[in-house]
């Protein structure tokens, strides 16, 4: 039976609404209006491209989008003083600092370095020491947009198979502990777990974040099991023909192999269309829910996890 596909598009367009009608609601109430400040540094041309893409985001939802570009060869001190700046800003509720930063920077120091509450990426330690204990936290975005997309398909996650593929701080870690938090038995798998196949042939849910092109195969996958593929792959398509350059055309694909998992699978995200739209709305849901946190008022619902 061929799989339902998850529409992260879609839902992502709803959470925006919901995320607009609370900026509003924040406007006409008590005179406030959410700012999100991204912090890029360097000029990589896909960092550029998701930069460009909040901002517009942000500031269809009626929020206000501070963008800042620094030199590659920014020196540490500069960027931490710019982050102190905004940490200080009464305007701005969600600082967000691009990554990947580039090699001179000390990553962990400047992650560390944008305040707690304001860090609507969730990546703070004090944040993920938050999420790990099961207190109110900001919670890091893609893992949040893929809870979203689980709990509106199954309702409850409480007692099912969940193993996430990918041990990384940003997604596979947090996602492993939003799945805990709802009652998910789960596994964290890698690049050395043995038996990988086996261990996936287990899984209710499957969220696949490794970053290697289609590398799960359909006959890894439990039938009927939902698969939720967080990779953003860009791989030659010859069959496209070529640029102008010469050089071949190219296509996105997940770190699953949509084609044959689909054939298994109950459900599935596409790629492009499913987690990435949703980790751009939930920025912007995180933004809302920390400028609400900041000003003592009622969080939106649905928004947070
Ligand atoms: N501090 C920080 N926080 C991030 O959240 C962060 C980051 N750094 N660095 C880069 C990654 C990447 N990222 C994406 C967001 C949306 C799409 C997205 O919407 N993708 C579209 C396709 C876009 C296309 O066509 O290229 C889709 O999947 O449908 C992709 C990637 C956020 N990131």
């Amino acid at each position: 039976m061929a799989a339902t596909i998850i529409d992260g598009k879609g839902f992502a367009a709803t959470v925006r609404e919901k995320v607009a009608a609370h900026v509003a609601r924040l406007k006409d109430e008590n005179g406030i209006t959410p700012g999100l400040a991204v912090v890029l540094v360097g000029e990589d041309p896909a960092s550029q491209v998701y930069v460009r893409a909040k901002g517009k985001q942000t500031t269809e939802v009626g929020m206000n989008s501070y963008e800042h570009k620094l030199e590659a060869d920014t020196s540490e001190a500069d960027l931490l003083a710019v982050i102190d700046k905004l940490n200080n800003d009464p305007t701005v509720h969600g600082i967000l600092v691009q990554l990947p930063l580039p090699k001179h920077l000390n990553e962990d120091l400047i992650i560390n370095s944008v305040a707690p509450a304001k860090d609507v990426d969730g990546f703070h330690i004090s944040n993920v020491g938050l999420l790990g204990t099961g207190q109110k936290s900001m919670v890091p975005c893609t893992p949040l947009g893929c809870l979203m997309m689980l709990r509106d398909h199954h309702g409850s996650l409480s007692g099912l198979n969940a193993v996430v593929i990918g041990r990384s701080n940003i997604v596979g870690k947090p996602m492993a502990q939003l799945l805990l938090g709802d009652s998910c038995t789960v596994t964290i798998a890698h690049s050395r777990t043995k038996d990988l196949a086996d261990v996936v042939r287990r899984a209710d849910i499957v969220v696949a974040a490794v970053g290697r092109a289609e590398m799960v195969p359909g006959d890894w996958i439990k039938q009927g099991a939902t698969v939720i593929d967080v990779g953003i792959n860009r791989i030659e398509a010859p069959e496209k023909g070529l640029k102008e350059d010469g050089s071949v055309k190219t296509r996105l694909v997940g770190d699953v192999d949509f084609v044959s998992c689909s054939e298994r699978a109950g459900a599935i995200t596409p790629v492009p269309g499913g987690v990435g739209p949703m980790t751009i709305a939930c920025l912007l849901a995180n933004t809302v829910t920390a400028c609400c946190r900041a000003n003592g008022l009622a969080e939106p619902e649905g928004l947070t996890a």
